[in-house]
């Protein structure tokens, strides 16, 4: 059993729709109000000699990254902290607040108790106007696939490779690219936190199309695993016809098309579909 196995469950019970953005959305006159929420605990997120305070950075950041995705505006963040010590708290929260501030959202709340693990939650709110919004829904057949981000560093960093720490460590959500795309007009976006396969997976059900990707597109720095199936990363997905691409003011990679029969392929090949998951055994 793993998690999207659970979501298809909760979706059965609240509504397909609702569990298909990486944001839940709230229409409010012209705009719509963005939520977000994600949980993560000490053994499974944060890796080995990470600092509180890149903890705290981390927290809010994958969270902004949800928001950033759909195009939307972080507004503000409430953390929530389950504490193995309650010494951590301090760093933890001067994180979580440099990372509300690159990005302009503010720090307002959150709760705090004791906990054997360490645990924390982020719950982000955002704002879009209803016409520059971009869902995970839009793909079409003929779009270009696009990356802004580079996929499989922190994955990387995580096996090992010293060079890439920070891209592990102190994620940088892209809410400035995110925006821009959505104002764009791109047709669909999502970020790819579980690794860029599983994400294209996620992207391509969703539309009812396929995706062929051109492995001489790919980032060439890392082996092609790693960017495929490396988690951790909070870069964008997203797709677009092929005149928006050209005006945009964002530096994306065009790594592959939309096509109409159902699969994700790599050179034609089949990709796995496997990624970041959380699991029961
Ligand atoms: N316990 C839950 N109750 C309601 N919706 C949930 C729950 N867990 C996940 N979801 C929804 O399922 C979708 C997928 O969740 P998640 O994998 O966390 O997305 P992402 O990877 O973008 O953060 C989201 O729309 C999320 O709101
Ligand atoms: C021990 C460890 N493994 C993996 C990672 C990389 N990592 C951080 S968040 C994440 C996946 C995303 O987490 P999730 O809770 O699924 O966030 P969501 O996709 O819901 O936004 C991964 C693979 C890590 N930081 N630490
Ligand atoms: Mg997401
Ligand atoms: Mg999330
Ligand atoms: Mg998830």
């Amino acid at each position: 059993m793993d998690d999207r196995e659970l979501v298809k469950m909760i979706g059965g019970i609240i509504g397909t729709d609702t569990v298909e953005d990486d944001c839940a959305k709230i229409p409010f006159g012209d705009d719509y109000i963005i939520l977000s929420t994600d949980m993560l605990h000490e053994t499974t997120d944060f890796p080995t000699g990470m600092t509180d305070w890149q903890i705290g950075w981390m927290s809010a950041a994958v969270t902004i990254s949800d928001i950033a995705s759909d195009g939307a505006v972080p507004l503000g963040l409430l953390l929530a902290a389950g504490l193995d010590r309650p010494e951590r708290l301090k760093g933890i929260m001067q994180g979580a607040k440099a990372c509300c501030d690159e990005y302009g959202a503010s720090l307002i709340g959150g709760d705090v108790d004791a906990h054997s693990e360490l645990t924390i939650v982020t719950t982000g709110i955002g704002r879009v106007e209803k016409e520059n919004y971009t869902g995970r829904k839009g793909a079409l057949p003929g779009d270009l696939v696009c990356i802004v981000g580079d996929p499989g560093y922190a994955q990387a960093a995580l096996d090992g490779d010293a060079r890439y720490r920070d891209y592990l460590l102190i994620p940088k959500p892209f809410v400035y690219e995110g925006r821009e795309l959505s104002k764009a007009g791109v047709s669909s976006m999502m970020d790819v936190s579980d690794g860029l396969a599983l994400s294209l997976y996620d992207l391509a059900d969703l539309n009812g199309v396929g995706f062929e990707i051109d492995s001489g597109k790919l980032p060439k720095t890392l082996p092609q695993d790693y960017v495929l199936y490396g988690g951790g990363d909070f870069g964008l997905l997203f797709t677009c016809e092929e005149s928006i691409l050209r005006s945009l003011e964002v530096g994306a990679t065009v790594i592959g098309r939309v096509i109409s029969d159902a699969g994700v392929f790599v050179d034609g090949k089949t990709v796995e579909r496997r990624g970041y998951v959380h699991k029961w055994d």
